[in-house]
């Protein structure tokens, strides 16, 4: 086990745990990790009384907390009522902002770009590391949703202030204090806090925390600098039309500047490699599979048939990217997210953990702890409810024998045969039952299925808030891939390299592009 440890397996050791000891596994001195499907669901939800422990310290970017970082219950639910409308598209007073059109412009701005420099005809061909570029479209897209303006990573096409190189430094050390987080609280405390990034640093998240103040900076003094409250400034003699916006949401809904800077910063450490990891793996998936890459094709097919066939040229305007409302139409393109998801999720074993409340009044302590799967858990100990999601989602009870292949079709499986009983079911029955009644032994597979997947987005009181976000960002820009492009892996004996360092660490995936 110390081996899977040092070698970066920690999932492997994780499930490998949960298999042989079952639900609750104690592996330090208060530290369980929970892989319980319905107790994980207990402990996140709404109305639970279980907190953040001080592992989040992990996500503590400048002097302050951000949304992620914060363990303080009240604390929380104030910020995330003025941040949340913002990932829903809600700007500022009743302006709802399009989040799909800063999404649009840099997939537009990532394929022209593809098309330009990387596209291969016969012999001659542009090696592209797609790992990279990805990450690119991750920061670029993050910044034309948060503040209207891409980051400029796609239009210079290079790792700009050493962001990647930076991060594979990084990595490892994320890697150690995510499972040892006590470490942090030394890391916070000077001379060890200089390595921390902070705004201003010539390379790294440091440099975009610098880059992304002096836009804050600008937005917050302009529209602080007049009374006026209404959606158009008037800077006489033009006037300046109020910016729809995630960063024109926040400041709206009351954030101040230093809150404004955390949960700026919090975006683009939580927001981009997580997509990142989301869209590169599932690429690998599909590289890997040509029998559901053509499948995926020809539903794209269908859906924008004009785009099939290198002689049937796209009339200008049939190029836009294909829209979130349509993606989510599509079975199949559906079915091979979750499954790569599923099979390699994003955040592999972030902790996550959870303080076992003060007399929570469950189970059998009289009101002191929680029982979890049978066991008494005493106030404070700490409940991973994270760390096992690779574990869960590979879980044969809940996925099937074959829950280690990648095979999408299971969820249209699932799905139909799921719907095949609530149909029997529902003609068996002469009164008019409830949806939950009607869902059979089949219907709750599924569920289980969707609900275990959804939990690499935490669940509840603690779920993701950039989730619909990030949904949008991996939907849109793998079926645009798939539609325009046929991909070669360079190295089959390594199609890139993959590490687990918290979230998955992918690097040197080197493919060719052919334009189908
Ligand atoms: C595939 C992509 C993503 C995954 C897998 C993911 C996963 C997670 C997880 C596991 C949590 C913590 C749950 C817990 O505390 O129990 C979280 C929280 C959070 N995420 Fe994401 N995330 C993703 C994308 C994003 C994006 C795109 C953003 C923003 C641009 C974002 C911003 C946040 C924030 C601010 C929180 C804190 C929410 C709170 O505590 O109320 N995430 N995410």
């Amino acid at each position: 086990m110390t081996g899977q440890f040092i070698k970066g397996d920690v999932h492997e050791l994780w499930k490998d745990l949960a298999e042989k000891y079952g639900p609750l596994v104690r592996f330090g001195p208060d530290q369980v990790l929970c892989t319980d499907l319905e107790s994980i669901l207990r402990i996140t939800s709404v109305r639970s009384d279980y907190r953040k422990s001080d592992w989040y310290d992990l996500a503590r970017m400048g002097d302050d907390d951000n949304l992620l970082s914060m363990t303080d219950k009240e604390r929380r639910r104030e910020r995330r009522k003025k941040v949340a409308p913002a990932y829903n598209g809600k700007g500022a007073g009743s302006h709802i902002f399009n989040i799909e059109t800063g999404l649009n412009r840099t997939i537009a701005a990532w394929t022209e770009l593809i098309d330009r420099k990387y596209l291969g005809s016969g012999p001659i061909f542009q090696p592209l590391d797609i790992a990279q570029s990805v990450h690119f479209y991750a920061l670029d897209s993050l910044g034309e949703i948060a503040y209207s303006q891409s980051l400029g990573y796609i239009a210079n096409d290079k790792d700009m202030n050493d962001v990647l190189k930076i991060n594979e430094a990084t990595f490892p050390w994320m890697y150690l204090l995510n499972n040892h987080h006590f470490f942090f609280r030394v890391l916070r405390k000077w001379p060890f806090s200089m390595l921390l990034p902070r705004a201003g640093d010539k390379a790294g998240l440091g440099a975009i925390m610098g880059h992304t103040t002096s836009i804050i900076d600008r937005r917050f003094n302009f529209f602080h600098s007049s009374s006026s409250s209404s959606l158009e400034k008037s800077s006489s003699p033009e006037k300046i039309p109020v910016p729809q916006d995630m960063l024109q949401s926040f400041i709206s809904h009351g954030l101040t500047r230093p809150e404004l800077q955390e949960e700026v910063t919090v975006q683009l450490f939580a927001g981009s490699d997580t997509v990142a990891n989301g869209i590169r793996l599932c690429l690998l998936h599909l590289f890997s599979s040509p029998q559901v890459y053509r499948r995926l094709q020809a539903e794209l097919d269908a859906a924008y048939p004009f785009l099939s066939h290198k002689t049937c040229p796209p009339t200008p305007g049939q190029e836009r990217p294909i829209s979130y409302s349509t993606c989510l139409q599509l079975p199949y393109l559906q079915a091979v997210l979750k499954e790569s998801l599923r099979i390699l999720p994003p955040v592999v074993t972030g902790g996550f953990y959870k303080d076992v409340p003060l007399g929570h009044g469950h189970g059998h302590n009289g009101g002191e702890g929680d029982t979890i799967a049978g066991y008494s858990l005493p106030p404070g100990t700490k409940v991973a409810t994270g760390a096992a999601i690779y574990a869960m989602c590979r879980s044969k009870q809940v996925f099937g024998l074959d829950a280690d292949v990648f095979r999408p079709e299971r969820w249209l499986e699932a799905e139909e045969e799921a719907a095949a009983r609530l149909e029997d079911e529902s003609a068996a029955r002469t009164n008019v039952p409830e949806k939950n009644e009607l869902l059979g032994e089949a219907g709750r597979r599924l569920r289980d299925m969707e609900i275990t997947l959804g939990l690499m987005f935490g669940h509840g009181q603690f779920e993701c808030v950039g989730k619909k976000l990030a949904m949008m960002q991996m939907n849109k820009v793998v079926a645009e891939l798939v539609r325009r492009y046929d991909f070669n892996v360079l190295n089959p004996r390594r199609p890139c390299k993959v590490e687990n360092a918290l979230m998955w660490f992918v690097k040197d995936f080197w493919v060719r592009v052919e334009r189908r």
